[in-house]
């Protein structure tokens, strides 16, 4: 993991002033705006993407999307994405970004044009993983200069359309992978089947929502057991809305529960494949009240947190924010199933075993997860490594802890550029 950053700019996060009563709007997901944004350029007809998340992740698959022959335009709120146009062979660049799901879904969009396309973005995507997919890709047909890196900057060089067919992957490392080779799927001469090897994926919701996207575009996947089939077919969705983020509303629900009272998330799905959703039963199990209803969720927090022992294998994305929460527990917590977590934005394992120690907990690295001993907490730098989560957490404890001093608020900009003005908002 870097050594935190240099010094930069910091957000002292207001501590909450008394029970909360709030209502929050957050925007919308990111991982259904950048699988929306994917499907839609594999569209036959264009789509109009409602609600879509604009954040610096959302406009790089845009990005993205344009400099691989695509076209998209805003109207209001909504975005009007535009098939891909595959005929030039002029060079071109994707800029990356951090952004996981840029880097790992839009290589095999690149293999259907005719184009030299370099893929590469900030120092830290350079040390994500990626080889897996760039290994199952060549086995795909791609043609992917990478000079033995097995990471990016690599070169994809198109030669007008991709085999696909049977792939050995191994996507332990990030559910990414999988996902990635069925989205393009239907776009392959053959399709896909993707067999897994080695453990099994993290982020199982992640993996549904690729499967219930490709549906809701045409496609029919098929999965059985730890092998999935797309076959080849022509995608359309001329109208599609996403939904509100629900890891984006993370730390507004733990929030009540931190600070005791009511926060409201309006839109909250009925039903959604986003891990986002398991927070109901978390904050259930953690003792506070949870209701759900048409117009959205309502968290109603006591101020009590028990200490718990979770394995976040499946909604590992929601680690920091909980983390910071169990911080407040008034017992010894353990969350488990998350190794890959060293491979996200940052290394979160040792980002929060640092970070939150320096505030007082007793917060320890596990092989897959994290020990946590609540202690006396106290203000201090709570440095982010460029990772929007680590603000979100820097927020939550802030809730209770004066002086929270949250490095980099900025990157937060990933998912929610608004994220300071919301938290504010929500403690006034
Ligand atoms: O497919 C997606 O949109 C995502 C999948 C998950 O990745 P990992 O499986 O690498 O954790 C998740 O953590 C990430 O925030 C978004
Ligand atoms: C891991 C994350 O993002 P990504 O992998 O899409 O960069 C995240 O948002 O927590």
């Amino acid at each position: 993991m870097p050594e935190p950053t240099a010094s930069q700019p910091t957000w002292t996060v207001p501590v909450a002033p008394g029970r909360l009563d709030a209502t929050v709007r957050v925007p919308g997901s990111k991982s259904i705006t950048n699988r929306a944004f994917v499907l839609a350029a594999l569209a036959s007809e264009p789509t109009l993407v409602r609600a879509p998340l604009d954040s610096r992740d959302a406009r790089l698959m845009l990005g993205a999307l344009e400099a691989l022959g695509g076209g998209w335009e805003r109207r209001d709120n909504d975005v009007l994405v535009r098939p891909l146009v595959h005929g030039s062979a002029e060079p071109a660049s994707v800029v990356l970004g951090n952004a996981g799901t840029v880097a790992r879904f839009t290589p095999a969009l690149a293999g259907l044009g005719s184009a030299h396309v370099l893929f590469d973005g900030d120092e830290a995507i350079r040390r994500r993983p990626i080889a897996p997919l760039l290994a199952a890709l060549r086995e795909a047909g791609a043609d992917i200069d990478d000079a033995g890196r097995g990471a990016p900057p690599f070169t994809v060089i198109g030669h007008g359309g991709l085999p696909g067919g049977k792939v050995d992957l191994d996507s332990s490392a990030s559910s990414q992978f999988l996902s990635a080779l069925l989205l393009a799927g239907p776009a392959f001469d053959a399709g896909v089947t993707v067999r897994l090897l080695g453990g099994t994926p993290p982020s199982e919701p992640h993996i549904a929502m690729t499967l219930d996207m490709l549906r809701r575009f045409g496609a029919s996947p098929e999965r059985d057991g730890q092998e999935f089939h797309v076959g080849p077919a022509e995608l359309s969705c001329p109208d599609f809305t996403v939904e509100p983020d629900l890891s984006t509303a993370a730390p507004f629900v733990v929030a009540a529960a931190a600070a005791g009272g009511t926060v409201r998330i309006p839109g909250w799905p009925g039903y959604s494949t986003q891990p986002g959703d398991w927070l109901r039963s978390l904050l259930v199990e953690l003792g506070q009240r949870v209701e759900l209803t048409p117009d959205g969720l309502t968290v109603t927090g006591s101020g009590d947190i028990p200490g718990a022992r979770l394995d976040l294998h499946e909604v590992g994305e929601l680690t920091p924010v909980i983390a910071a929460l169990l911080c407040f527990a008034d017992g010894p917590s353990v969350i488990s199933g998350v190794a890959h977590l060293r491979g996200h934005e940052t290394d979160r394992l040792a980002a929060l075993a640092t970070e939150l120690s320096a505030l007082g907990a007793g917060v320890t690295e596990t092989a897959d997860g994290l020990a946590i001993a609540p202690a006396p907490l106290h203000g201090g730098v709570f440095h982010t490594y460029d990772d929007h989560r680590l603000v979100m957490a820097g927020a939550v404890l802030g809730l209770r802890v004066p002086g929270v001093a949250v490095e980099n608020p900025a990157t937060v900009g990933k998912t929610f550029p608004g994220f300071v003005d919301a938290w504010g908002g929500m403690l006034s």
